[in-house]
């Protein structure tokens, strides 16, 4: 009988699923990393919220026993180390929907508590102050809401705006102008939407082009008095910049659900004048917490007793068969996706993909999807190999799948091209000794890479003296190569070089080698 450990504090309905379905649970809270990495290897699932931290270790211990399986009762799985989890072969499954409209529901609740500075006079009515004049709200009828991020939860509260009668803005690269249309938004740059904006509401997943999505140069963009409302994760906003913001008065007001640092007992923004926290609260109302979790356990038991596949992050929906062919592919088409969409910065239109030679002749869709999955994933976090074609589409990207069964270069080929707004980029790979992926060409240059957790991508001048300062740069920081690849279109044209590194560049490193002359791009990938 499968076994799994609930190690979050679940709605007690998922047990109750477990076991009707006839797997075993254990119910145990609070477990230290080491306590996890003691058991994981008795179980063969493990089921989570977002306070235990999957981590390597974890992961790697699960695996070396029976562990199949991590499940994400929620939607961010910032707290599992999906890569990991791939590397172990264990398949990391999420509920993208299930706490979706509850997590909306608290954005526009902070959003009255600002407007209205509930907590405030809440305070000051029960210390019998009775400060009527003090706390003069203001309307949100009529307002201007930005919205940045428009997927799942962004939308529901451009629709619940609607009904208070406001005016959204969305700021979304992936929004097409169909879905901004459908609902009711007007679809803005980023800064038209802080020009714009009186209050403005994040849902966007944390990612490298998130990250500080609002800082202290965004802010004075904003509207004096701006109203600021963080549900999604701590890290889009910076908090010191957001403190002084508050000090000045430039930002009238912030409500924030999330912090850099969680659980935040701690934080310097606390006591600051207009500030409304609440402690990662977005998903939690029973009837979502009932959601996700009776989600999670039906399919973690689905996966376990059938191998069906549900919501997977890092897995297609494959019968045996196809797994024991596409099984190699699989991680190919997914860092060629990966490659790709972590190098895209504006709106994607369309994703072609084209098969040559043997895998020509394989079950290619699952392949696609991982492609899309890769590709998806630095911009959604909920993307996963069931839902990727839909969201797509949602997003109006073009997907083409072109098989050529002919002989080509390499006995087999996955070649990945991207369009977007601004250019098309491709990039194909092939595997080495039947298994071992390898990419074999970038943007038309020939290269022979291997991919590796931490990669450094330059695009250069073929000029000398790239690879030694480079070289020195990474010295001078500690850090170790691991491997070096170079490419190039013809001598003294543009080059790439692609560098495999022990840990990630750290980001005084990485401007000195974007400084160099001869560097036109550097970018730090993860796989
Ligand atoms: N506070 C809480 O308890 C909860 C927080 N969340 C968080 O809320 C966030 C949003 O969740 P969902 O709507 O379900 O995700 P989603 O994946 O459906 O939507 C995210 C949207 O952000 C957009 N986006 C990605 N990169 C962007 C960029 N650089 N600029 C602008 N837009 C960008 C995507 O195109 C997508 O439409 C996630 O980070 C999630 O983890 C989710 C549930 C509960
Ligand atoms: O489970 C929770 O309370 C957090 C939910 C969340 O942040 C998510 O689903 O991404």
């Amino acid at each position: 009988m499968p076994k799994v450990l609930i190690a979050d504090k679940l709605s007690p309905r998922a047990a109750k699923l477990f076991e009707e379905r006839g797997v075993e649970v254990d119910v145990v809270h609070g477990l230290s990393e080491e306590d996890l990495v003691a058991r994981m290897g008795d179980y063969d699932g493990l089921a989570v919220r977002s306070a235990t931290k999957a981590t390597a270790a974890v992961l790697e211990a699960g695996a070396r026993g029976r562990l199949r399986v991590v499940g994400r009762a929620g939607i961010g799985v910032d707290n599992i180390d999906v890569p990991a989890a791939t590397a172990h072969g264990v398949v990391v499954m999420n509920t993208p929907y299930g706490n979706a409209v509850t997590t909306a529901e608290h954005a526009i609740a902070m959003m009255f508590a600002l407007a209205r500075q509930l907590p405030a006079a809440d305070r000051s009515t029960q210390a019998g102050k009775w400060e009527k004049s003090k706390f003069m709200g203001v309307e949100l009828s009529g307002k201007t809401l930005g919205v940045i991020g428009c997927g799942n939860i962004g939308s529901i509260v451009c629709d619940r705006a609607h009904g208070l009668r406001m005016k959204v803005v969305a700021y979304d690269p992936f929004l097409s102008p169909d879905r901004a249309q459908d609902l009711g938004v007007e679809k803005v740059e980023l800064e038209e939407l802080l020009r714009r904006a009186d209050i403005i509401t994040l849902h966007v997943p944390l990612t490298d082009q998130t990250r500080g999505i609002l800082d202290a140069e965004a802010m004075a963009k904003c509207r004096k008095g701006v109203l600021i409302v963080n549900c999604a994760r701590g890290g889009l906003v910076v908090e010191t910049d957001l403190k002084a913001a508050l000090e000045s008065g430039q930002v009238g007001g912030a409500a924030l659900d999330v912090f850099e640092v969680e659980p935040a007992k701690e934080n310097a923004l606390f006591g600051t004048p207009n500030l409304i926290c609440t402690p990662h609260l977005g998903a939690s109302t029973a009837e979502a917490q009932e959601n996700v979790a009776l989600q999670v356990a039906e399919q973690m038991s689905d996966y376990l007793l059938t191998g069906a596949v549900t919501n997977a992050l890092n897995m297609p929906s494959l019968t045996a068969e196809d797994a024991k062919h596409l099984g190699p592919y699989m991680a190919l088409a997914d860092q060629l996706g990966s490659f790709a969409g972590q190098l895209t910065r504006t709106g994607l239109k369309a994703i072609r993909i084209e098969y040559e030679g043997h895998v020509a002749g394989l079950n290619t869709r699952p392949l696609t999807q991982a492609v899309l999955v890769g590709v998806l994933r630095p911009m959604l976090d909920s993307v996963n190999m069931v839902n990727a074609p839909v969201l797509a589409r949602q997003r109006d990207i073009a997907v083409a799948e072109t098989k050529y069964e002919r002989d080509c270069d390499y006995q087999t080929l996955i070649r990945v091209t991207l369009e977007t707004e601004k250019q098309v980029r491709s990039v194909a790979g092939t595997l080495f000794g039947g298994s071992k992926p390898r990419l074999v060409e970038i943007k038309d240059i020939q290269v022979e890479a291997q991919l590796g957790q931490h990669m450094l991508y330059l695009t250069n001048h073929d000029t000398p003296g790239v690879i030694g300062s480079v070289g020195r740069i990474l010295a001078e920081a500690g850090m170790n190569i691991a491997t070096f690849h170079l490419g190039r279109a013809e001598a003294g044209g543009d080059a790439i070089c692609l560098i495999e590194l022990d840990a990630e560049i750290p980001p005084a490193a990485l401007a000195e080698v974007r400084a160099l002359p001869q560097v036109l791009r550097a970018e730090p990938l993860r796989f």
